[in-house]
């Protein structure tokens, strides 16, 4: 049976990588896929992973109804043995049920990828309807690791490494800090709710004010 899946997890779990491998065993079986991406870090019409991989793929618009662009793929002598949609989160919640479309009414595999929340640990729209559709929801299983050496299960949006709750629900951007941009640390739960990212925690550590704790 075909099927709609969903990879989760946090940022920098690997989730496009291993769209990459799914899209690698398949090709080299002979299978074509469709692939679907929306503002991936590496540009328009791509779908990257931090390990260096990229492929070209389908920049999905606003409102683009993703059922009718496969159907007219198809009748017009195209071929789509299966699907890949990454970066899921930024989809809107029609094109998540236009997926599901794709699955029951034209058969086809589809495989989702995506973080389930934004840095105020609130669910995305499209994240939201993949869990609510989908027949499968895999969490990733490489996982990001916290500061503190937790598995690492919120994104927080930083600024000069300090992290902020207010803003644009989509800033495209990287876990990767650079001193004034914005950027992304994953963190455990506990670290998320006292908003310590890994700046934050150092610089309290060195802070005079912090008396040393004595064991009794
Ligand atoms: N230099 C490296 N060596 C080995 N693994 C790496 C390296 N850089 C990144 N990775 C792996 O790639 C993962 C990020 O992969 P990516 O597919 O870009 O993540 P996601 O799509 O979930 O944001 C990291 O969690 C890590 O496991
Ligand atoms: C938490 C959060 C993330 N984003 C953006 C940042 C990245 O461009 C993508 C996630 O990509 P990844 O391959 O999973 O690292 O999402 C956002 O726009 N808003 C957020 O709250």
């Amino acid at each position: 049976m075909p099927e709609l899946v969903f990879f989760c997890g946090t940022m920098d779990c690997g989730k496009s990588t291993l769209a990459l491998q799914i899209e690698h065993n398949r090709s080299a079986r002979g299978l074509q896929g469709m692939i679907f991406s929306r503002d991936d870090r590496a540009g328009h019409g791509k779908l990257s992973s931090r390990l260096g991989l990229v492929t070209d793929a389908v920049e999905v618009e606003d409102g683009q109804d993703l059922y009718a662009y496969l159907v007219d793929h198809l009748s017009q002598g195209g071929r789509a043995d299966y699907v890949i949609a990454d970066e899921a989160q930024f989809l809107a919640p029609e094109q998540i049920d236009q997926l599901a479309r794709v699955v029951d009414d034209l058969g086809l595999d589809v495989y989702a990828f995506g973080i389930t929340t934004d840095f105020r640990s609130k669910l995305f729209p499209g994240s939201q309807r993949l869990v609510e559709l989908a027949d499968r929801v895999e969490v990733l299983q490489v996982e990001a690791l916290c500061w503190c050496g937790a598995r690492a299960t919120h994104n927080a949006r930083t600024i000069g490494g300090v992290m902020v709750v207010e803003g644009a629900q989509v800033v495209v951007g990287d876990v990767t800090r650079s001193a004034d941009e914005v950027g992304y640390e994953v963190l455990c739960r506990r670290h998320h709710r006292r908003r310590m990212t890994a700046a934050t925690a150092r610089a309290a550590a060195l802070s005079p004010d912090v008396l040393p704790v004595t064991s009794a």
